[in-house]
């Protein structure tokens, strides 16, 4: 079919172009530039020794989030972590940008803070030194992860090279099964496509599906386009999003105005995406993953599959489980709820009613960990803190933890992890730590049964 209108990407982009023309890199701006510690002190240094500025300060929002202990959080043992958060500090103070630092109300994950104060916005462009910026597409913006230099070059110009993608849509219908979360339709994707279908393409998520959707699960989805390759992965902006982002601290004043502008970013007709991918979730189970990196994922109610190369056998090995168990019969002993994927007050809501009146079983150890301050304070205020201690779960402060292995928070080697996070790779979470991705509520019933269960069986639980 021959493209008549325009997609929802190609609305963004046009808007954003500042010089150059397509088919070459072409100069964008950059409308919400986000930073955080660990890719952005070369970045500052390059400024320094150049003598320049940050063009945009106001467009400039920064956090930390990847080094924090969520323990004993003014008490930074590691010399390389405490390094790159005093480095930032410096920075923000220097170059005079906002900043959330530790034990401020706005701290926490990098992209759980961003939507949740208003930052983040349809019609923009929003980039930040971390893979998961995709996440912020959820709200009808073009957002993507950048490298240090690339930082460098946002801050000095607030602009960016960027030559423009294809455009894949993926047309999510049906109706999800009761206990089938957001973050089963995306590890089913990336299960039935691999981790590079999305590769070189701008990725518009649409449909029925979506539009049934709160913010927090439309995030959960865009946050991992790219574990199936996106560099980006975006909604279009409806009511929903309008709803979620009236009275947050930096959202428009005038919400009115901003919505009519906003109205305008949809994609015209399904013919103009270069490629679409059909997705029917009505008959998703909830998904697990089994192996080493997030395609490795089945339905909870199928056995491990078959050896068939190399990279099976080696996830095999590293992960120590056999082809043709069932994947309620992998082990877990330990389950870390927290993430940009999973750590938002939604997700911990979703785990607290499954943990509620219930243990987590003898040889577990559960870590609840939530994505910012303000979604430690709400869930407190909620009496969730309690729910969670109850059953004997660790209620921590926020940052990413367990997510990845760059603070005090790591899964000892050996252990079997089932985890709400995005990437499962040998080490993750620690040396020689096994990760099971799942959804919050799977996560949680994993923790007090001490292996998978299908949430769908009322009596599972
Ligand atoms: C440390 C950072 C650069 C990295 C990323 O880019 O995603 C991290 O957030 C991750 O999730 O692996
Ligand atoms: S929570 Fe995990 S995935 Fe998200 S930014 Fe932190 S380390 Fe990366």
């Amino acid at each position: 079919m021959k493209k008549m209108g325009k997609t929802l990407f190609d609305k963004l982009w046009e808007k954003h172009v500042v010089s150059g023309e397509e088919g070459k890199p072409q100069l964008m701006y950059v409308d919400l530039h986000l930073v955080h510690e660990v890719t952005s002190p070369q970045a500052f240094e390059g400024l320094r020794m150049n003598k320049r500025t940050v063009r945009r300060p106001n467009r400039t929002f920064a956090t930390m989030d990847h080094n924090v202990p969520t323990k004993d959080i003014f008490n930074i043992k590691d010399q390389i972590s405490r390094k790159q958060i005093e480095t930032l500090r410096t920075n923000c103070k220097e170059f005079g940008l906002r900043l959330a630092d530790m034990g401020n109300e706005d701290q926490g994950i990098v992209h759980v803070i961003g939507p949740q104060l208003g930052l983040t916005q349809p019609g923009q462009i929003v980039v930040c030194g971390d893979s998961h910026t995709a996440t912020h597409g959820a709200f009808g913006s073009i957002a993507f992860g950048i490298g240090t230099s690339e930082v460098e070059h946002v801050l000095a110009t607030q602009t960016i090279w960027q030559l423009k993608p294809k455009t894949m849509g993926i047309h999510l219908h049906g109706e999800l099964q009761e206990g089938v979360a957001a973050k089963d339709i995306i590890m089913a994707l990336i299960a039935q496509n691999g981790v590079d279908f999305g590769t070189g393409y701008a990725v518009e998520f649409f449909g029925e599906t979506l539009q049934e959707l709160s913010m927090e699960n439309r995030m959960t989805i865009c946050n991992m386009a790219i574990e199936g390759g996106a560099k980006m992965g975006m909604m279009r902006p409806d009511q929903t999003t309008f709803e979620y982002l009236k009275g947050r601290k930096y959202a428009p004043k005038n919400m009115d105005k901003a919505i009519e502008y906003w109205k305008q970013f949809y994609t015209d007709d399904v013919d103009d995406y270069d490629t679409v991918i059909e997705f029917d979730v009505s008959t998703l189970a909830p998904y697990v993953s089994w192996g080493t990196n997030p395609s490795m994922a089945i339905p909870v109610d199928a056995k491990l599959p078959k050896i068939t190369d190399m990279n099976v056998q080696r996830a095999y090995d590293y992960m120590n489980l056999k082809p043709a168990i069932n994947a309620t019969d992998i082990p877990i002993q330990w389950i870390f709820i927290g993430s940009c994927t999973n750590g938002r007050l939604a997700d911990i809501q979703e785990a607290a009613r499954i943990m509620k009146g219930h243990h987590v079983a003898e040889n577990v150890t559960a870590w609840i960990v939530p994505g910012s301050r303000t979604v430690k304070n709400e869930a407190e205020k909620l009496g969730l803190d309690q729910i969670f201690k109850d059953a004997g779960c660790e209620w921590r402060e926020p940052g990413c933890s367990a997510c990845l292995a760059m603070n005090p928070d790591k899964i000892p080697a050996g252990i079997h992890c089932a985890s709400t996070t995005n990437r499962n790779f040998e080490g993750r979470q620690g040396k020689d730590a096994r990760t099971h991705l799942a959804s919050p509520a799977m996560v949680a019933a994993a923790g007090i049964h001490g292996h998978f269960v299908d949430i769908r069986q009322k009596e599972a639980i």
